[in-house]
Order: structure tokens, then sequence, then C-alpha cells
């Protein structure tokens, strides 16, 4: 990733070289719209100082350049004031050359070429007047701040998409965040406040806490080594993406502690502020005006200093602890030239032109609205300066200015917080400092925080008048601000002032009546106090001549070290990811003659363990059908043991012979599944034993086998399965041999028995029965030979009396043997209806 971002800032030419060096490559002018210049945005004409040199005769036509062609259009009249009005019309394409500040040869005058003329174009601008040169300066001046404003836009943007590829990786799989793993840090993490304070971070749930503390405490010297075989940085070395995680304000960062999820987690948080910082970045980059935050400890003279900025008593100066709300104080003209306070309450975005944004005061109503934290979270105090534009800081010609006087740093947590959050929209942080005190420890932590994306910042040591040894206190701050601010300090002269802000008696800065700028004339004068005088021409000149510093630079020092960090970190996962594989292709040469081993074993031991099951199961099945088929067949043929109580009790019959047949079966099934379980049991060991020839003693999961468990359908079950109607046709079951049984007649052989029986009882279905009973008297009486007899008997007996009793003898008979045979054939039907279910798979 490092080098996708280093080529994409190399086609966008965004690059942020070390300003030193960079200013030694002269000829390099503006290039392309989107590109950056060498010098990043600092080095506007005035900035430069060289503001003689902006209009002067090409005298090297030869010499490297890039162009710039700019087309004066609405941004050329941005910064200008009424002084700069032209009344001649300037050239309409101006070919300027950054590092030289020079105009070329192609240049236009009053839109025609003067190629091979470069006195002529000069001429004509330098001949005018010198407003017109100051108005080219200006216009030159506002045009490099524009391209360079919407270079560091479009920057913006690409570091906001490179931030959110970052994001989404880390979800997809999480970066991997170098960090110097501390394991002393588990036992402060496994703090009842450590618990309560993770779990206030939303982005982890209670079990996640949970698990990512005890993930933290068996953390071990060996998962360790993985970050600590390879050297790498341990991400104190990052300035933007560095994580910190305290359980408690003002405790221990315990991100060394914290395992890979949590520090994904927090790196995804981490990922969200700075999104958060870069809107904030760009909105300042593309807002019109100036903010300077005037911050600092309680008490030290916050207020005072910007009364004394504004030459007027606006602000309510105290011993005591006062300022509890923002106060931003803009030039009266932006409020159609009325001075007033409005107060937006909490909750509320503050829209000047909405009236139901704010409240209405009066200027001296001050007093009492500062203390009002609970009611208003911002006081917007427009007041009027009278001064020319030359000494007013509000209303300066240049550009709008806000004062914006914060609550002191040390009054509340709540407080400082909303200080640090509001830095991120401000151009400019002058801090306050009692020069009694020093820096104090929120002092110097909101000094480290503005730092990351403020090189410069105003120091004013406010108070020097109650010092008494000087020397010792300059020091003192000096040796602080080392290292808190290194650039700040690298220039002291420009940007550390010790000051006294309260008004002197004896004729110090002017004050006018409290809300009354009738002193404020247009006639001040600097202060009398030269610390002071310094102090104010340092801001304006830093605010007002050097804007690409105090309003682009900060965003552009932010981007640098955001790339920086962004570049590091890919580079360290390159690294990790380069390490990692070549770990794991070792570990993969190594098990991989294991890994064959264990596949080649894995298919024996499957092929075994199949063969188990199947021979089992087999085994259980043919055993189980066998028995259940054979108690099924023999049901039929053997009695119950159920007394048949005639026809009246025949419902009774019917349900006791079921219940006793049902109890048969169930028997046999219970027996069939003893018999499975028995072999299943014996195969689970089977299948055990064979584990154990392959898999490590101790490997294999210790699971109980427990045959009970196997079957569990019970006998009421399976009596509901089986129809329980019945019919009287289930009580006819006619067969030959019982036939012959019931009326003694004996049958050659079994076979033939069994012949008969079939043939019996298919007749017994069809119509043929119907013809026996037609005929069967006269069958009957032609087999017995009841014909033959009948030759020998009178005429009479032949003729009426032989065939009525042969027919009721063939009618009798099978009504006879049907009534006796009646509870067998109940049961041999219900055996045959159980039979069908079985088969049909119902059962
Ligand atoms: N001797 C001296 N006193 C000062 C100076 N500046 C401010 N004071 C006094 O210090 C006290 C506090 O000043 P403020 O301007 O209210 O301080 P602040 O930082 O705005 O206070 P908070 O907003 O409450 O944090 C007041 O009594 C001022 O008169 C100074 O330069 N010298």
């Amino acid at each position: 990733m490092g080098k996708e971002i280093r080529n994409e800032l190399n086609e966008n030419k965004y690059k942020y070289k070390d300003e030193n060096k960079s200013s030694k490559k002269t000829n390099r002018c503006i290039t392309s719209s989107t590109s950056v210049n060498d010098k990043g945005d600092s080095d506007d004409i005035t900035a430069k100082g060289k503001e003689e040199q902006a209009v002067r005769d090409v005298k090297n036509p030869s010499r490297e350049k890039d162009e710039y062609k700019a087309t004066l259009t609405d941004d050329s009249n941005t910064l200008i004031g009424d002084e700069f009005k032209l009344s001649n019309p300037l050239p309409k394409v101006v070919h300027y050359e950054r590092q030289t500040g020079n105009f070329d040869e192609q240049t236009l005058v009053n839109d025609e070429p003067i190629n091979g003329e470069p006195e002529r174009a000069i001429t004509s601008i330098s001949m005018g007047s010198n407003s017109n040169i100051e108005a080219v300066k200006a216009r030159i001046s506002q045009m490099q701040y524009n391209h360079n404003r919407v270079a560091l836009d479009r920057s913006i943007n690409l570091a906001a998409r490179i931030i959110q590829d970052l994001r989404q990786e880390n979800r997809n799989h999480h970066i991997f965040y170098p960090i110097s793993r501390d394991n002393k840090l588990d036992i402060r993490l496994n703090s009842k406040d450590s618990r309560i304070a993770i779990m206030r971070q939303k982005s982890l749930s209670c079990e996640d806490i949970n698990f990512h503390i005890e993930k933290a405490s068996n953390f071990s010297e060996e998962d360790s080594s993985d970050y600590t075989r390879e050297p790498l940085v341990t991400g104190n070395e990052f300035e933007i993406l560095r994580l910190n995680y305290r359980a408690d304000h003002g405790s221990d960062d315990v991100v060394g502690s914290l395992d890979d999820n949590s520090i994904a987690n927090l790196f995804d948080e981490k990922i969200t502020q700075i999104l958060r910082h870069l809107t904030s970045l760009k909105d300042r980059i593309d807002d019109t005006s100036s903010k300077v935050l005037v911050t600092g400890d309680l008490n030290s003279g916050k207020s005072a200093f910007c009364n004394a900025l504004l030459r007027r008593s606006v602000l309510p100066e105290d011993q005591e602890p006062c300022t509890s709300v923002f106060c931003e104080i803009i030039d009266c003209l932006e409020n159609d030239g009325i001075e007033e306070v409005h107060a937006v309450p909490i909750g509320m975005k503050y829209e000047r032109d909405d009236h139901r944004t704010y409240m209405i005061f009066q200027i001296s109503d001050l007093d009492e609205l500062v203390y009002e934290a609970k009611t208003y979270a911002l006081l917007i105090i427009y007041v009027k300066d009278n001064r020319p534009p030359s000494q007013s800081l509000l209303r300066n010609g240049v550009i709008d200015i806000r004062l914006i006087d914060a609550p002191g740093l040390n009054v509340d947590s709540y407080h400082t917080t909303q200080v640090y959050a509001r830095q991120e929209e401000i151009d400019l942080v002058v801090f306050v400092v009692n020069a009694a005190n020093h820096f104090t420890l929120s002092g110097r932590e909101f000094i480290s925080s503005a730092a990351k994306d403020k090189n410069f910042m105003f120091i004013v040591v406010n108070k020097f008048d109650e010092i008494k040894n000087k020397e010792r206190c300059k020091g003192k701050i000096a040796e602080q601000l080392q290292s808190l601010s290194p650039e700040t300090f690298k220039n002291s002269d420009e940007f550390v002032h010790f000051v006294s802000s309260k008004c002197d008696e004896n004729g110090g800065k002017p004050e006018g009546p409290d809300g009354d700028p009738g002193d404020n004339d247009g006639n001040d004068t600097p202060s009398g106090n030269p610390n002071f005088d310094h102090l104010e021409a340092s801001l304006r000149g830093f605010i007002l001549e050097k804007r690409a510093i105090s309003k682009l630079l900060p965003a552009k020092t932010y981007l640098r070290k955001l790339y920086g960090d962004v570049i590091l970190l890919s580079d360290q996962n390159i690294k990790r990811t380069k390490y990692r594989k070549a770990e794991l292709q070792d570990n993969l040469q190594k098990v991989s003659p294991q890994y064959e081993n264990a596949v080649r074993n894995s298919v024996e031991v499957n092929q075994e363990i199949l063969k188990i099951v199947e021979d089992s199961a087999s085994k259980a099945y043919m055993n189980s059908r066998q028995h259940i088929h054979s108690v099924i067949g023999s049901v039929g043929l053997e009695p119950l043991g159920i007394r048949f109580r005639g026809y009246s009790n025949i419902s009774n019959f019917a349900r006791l012979t079921q219940e006793a047949i049902v109890s048969r079966i169930f028997d046999s099934v219970s027996e069939s599944e003893e018999f499975a379980r028995n072999i299943t049991s014996d195969a689970v060991d089977r299948i055990r034993n064979c584990g154990m020839k392959y898999l490590k003693p101790g490997t294999l999961p210790v699971t109980k086998f427990i045959p009970d468990a196997m079957y569990s359908r019970r006998k009421d079950q399976l009596q509901r399965t089986i129809d329980m109607d019945f019919s009287f046709t289930d009580f006819i079951d006619p067969n030959f041999k019982g036939f012959c049984q019931t009326f003694g007649i004996s049958l050659p052989s079994e076979s033939t028995n069994a012949l008969l029986s079939a043939a019996f009882s298919k007749i017994w279905k069809t119509s043929i029965s119907g013809l026996l009973i037609m005929y069967g008297p006269q069958l009957l009486s032609t087999i017995t030979g009841v014909q033959s007899i009948a030759r020998f008997l009178p005429e009479a007996v032949t003729r009426k009396i032989l065939p009525v009793a042969t027919a009721i003898a063939a009618i009798c008979l099978p009504v006879y043997y049907i009534c006796i045979d009646a509870p067998h054939a109940y049961q041999r039907n219900v055996m045959k209806k159980i039979k069908k279910e079985l088969e049909n798979g119902r059962l």
C-alpha cells in the first residue's frame, strides 16, 4: 500500500518535501491546478518579502521555468481592498515565474500578446501607478493562495480516500499495527476500573471485553515473540495514527496490552477521528475568514489579552474564574453594523439570519452571560472597531478575523474537551500562559495535541509585569517550549511574547469604557508597551501576510504527517506480510509430509470406519427384519390365548386380540433393538480402537456412548400406528385346511393341503364362490356319491328330501365353519393387515 500511496502522490505531484531543501530549488513555478508547490503553501510573494521583485524584466529567457497561466477572474478580487482598485485594466493573462517573481514575455497586455517585448509588458504595468503594481502583486498572491488551497483540498480528498481504504482493509482482515507489548500492564487492565472504562468504548460489547481481557491476561512470551523476531517500529513513531488507550484520565496508556481485535477496534475509531478532522481541515481552508483561538490555563489573562487586542474592555476580567462559555468576537459590520451579543443556546446551530437560533443581549450583559455555561454554548459578540484597517485586527481590510476566547483549560474536563474539539476548526492558536505558573500539565497536553497540525502557535506569557526575575522566567519558558513545540521555539522572536495585558494606568494600552467604543476614534496609536506592540505586529503579520501559513499550513502539516504515517504503516505491513509469508512457507515445508501422512491415514481410517458402520448396520437390520417377520408369521398360526366370548362381546375380543398382537410385535422389536444396541456398542468400540491406532494418546475426545439412548419409540406409539378399526369381514378368512380340520377330514399331504388352501382362499374371493353356492349341493351330491346311492332309495326321497338335505348341508356346513373359525380368522386378518402396513413401510 505504501508503494501505491507513493505512486498516487507522485502522480498528483503531492510532494511534501522538507521546506528548507525545497526552497533551494528555485526555478519551479506553480505547475498545474492539482499540484502543491515545492514550498508547500507557505511562500506567497509577500511572505517571501520580495515584493520589489514581483514586477521586473525577464533577464534570462533560457532558464527553466514552469508556467502558471492565471486568468484573473473572481479570485483576483477576493483579497484586494478598495485601495487596490485599478484605474487601468490589468492584463488578462499573466505568465508569472514563481521563484523569481518575474512575469515572462508571454504576458498579454490589453488582450495583445507582447512576444519578444517584455519591457512593454512591464512598462505598461509599472508605468501606471503604484496601486497597479500593488494590485498585480496582491492578485498574484491571491492566485497562488487559491491555487494552493485547491491543491490542498484535493490532497485532503485523496487522504480521506486512502484512509477509508485503510479502514475497509482493517475491517476485512485486521491491519497489522506495530506496538511494543507490555505484559506488566495486563494487571492494570484487569482492574475493575479498566473494565468499566473499556466497556464505555461503544465499539466493544461486554463479552468482547471479557474475552479481550482474558486474552490479554493469557498473553505469553511465546505470543510476544511473534512481534519481536523482526525489527519493527513500536507504534510510537506514528504522529497521527498513534493509538492511545487509557482506562482513566491521567492513567497509563495500555495499548501494549490489548489483543489484535481491540487494536483493530481502536484503529477503526482513530480513522473515524481522522476523517472528522480532515473534514474540519477542509472546512477551515475553504472558510474565507480566519479563526484565532485564545486559550490557556484558568485565569491566565485570556480575556484581558483579547481586550488589549481590541483596545476595549469587552470581555469581563476577574480574579475568579469567569469565562465558562466560548466567546467569539466578530466585527459588527457582519451584523449590519450593530454591536450586540448573540447567545446561542446549547444544542443550537448558529445562523445569524435565523433569530430562533440565538438570543440577543447587550455587550454590557456579558458580565453575566459568561457564567451561563449551562444555558449557552457560544456567545457571538459583534463589536465595532473604529480604528483604521492598518491598526484594527478584526477589520483589517484583508481577511475577516474572529477572536475566540475559550474557557480556562483546567476549569473542568468538560470545558477542556470542548476546547480540544474546537481547536480543530481553528487557524491559529494563541496560548496564554501565566508567567508565574509556566506551563501546567493541562497546558502541556493541549500544546502537544495542537502541535499535531499546527507547526506554529503564539505563546503569550502574560502577567509578565508581576515577575521580578524576568530572565529566569524567560529561561524556564524557553526550556519547556523547546520540547513542546520545537517550531515555535525556533522562531521564538515571532511566536513567543512576554507581555502584560492588563491596562496600564500610566498611559499603557488605551481602553474605552465598557461597551463604549467612544475612545476608539480611529486615531488609535500603538499601546505604548513595546512588547505588546511587537506581539500585535507579529500576530497581524502572521495572520494577514502569511495567510498561507496560518490557514493552509495546518492542513499541510497534518496531511504530511498523515501520509508519513500511512507510508510507515504500509511499509510495516509489507515487511510483516513478507516475514509471515516466509515463516508460513517454512512451516508449510515442515508440515507437508505430516499432512500428507495424515491425509493417507484419514482415508484408511475412514474406509475402516465405513466398513464397521456398514457391517453393524446391516447385521442389525437383517436380524431385526428376520426376527420381527418370524414373529408376525407365527402370530397368525398360534393361539393368542384370548377367549372368544360370543358375538355380543366381539369388539372387546377385537381390542384384546390387537393388543396381544401389538405386544408380541413390540416384544420382538425390543429384542431386535437390544441386539442392535449390542452391535452398535461393539462398533463404537471398534471405531475408537481404529482412531487410537492413528491418533496420539490423549488427542481423541473422551465421549461416552450410551446404548440406552439409541431407541426411544414406545409401545403405545406403535399401538397408535396400527389401525384399530375392525369390520365383520375381518372375522371371515376361510381356508381349506381349517375347513377340513373343523369337520375331521384328513388330507393326503401337507403340500396338497397348502395347494388346496391357496385355491380355496382364492376361490372364496371370486365369483366362483357364488356359483359354488348355487350348484354346490348338486356338486356335493355328485362328489359324495349321493346320486348313486339315490338309485336304491324310494323316488320320493330322491326327488324331494335328498336335494333339500344336500342343499341344507351345503349352506350350513360353511356357515358353521365360518362361525367356528371367526376368532382365528380375525387374528389372521389383523396379522395380514400389519404385514401389509410393514411392507408399505407405514409402521
Ligand atoms: N498584573 C497583571 N494582571 C493581569 C494581567 N492580565 C490579566 N490580569 C488579571 O488577571 C485576572 C484574570 O484575568 P482574566 O482575563 O479574567 O483571565 P482569564 O484567563 O480570561 O480567566 P478565565 O476566563 O476565568 O479563565 C484579572 O483580574 C486580570 O485583571 C497582566 O498582564 N498583568
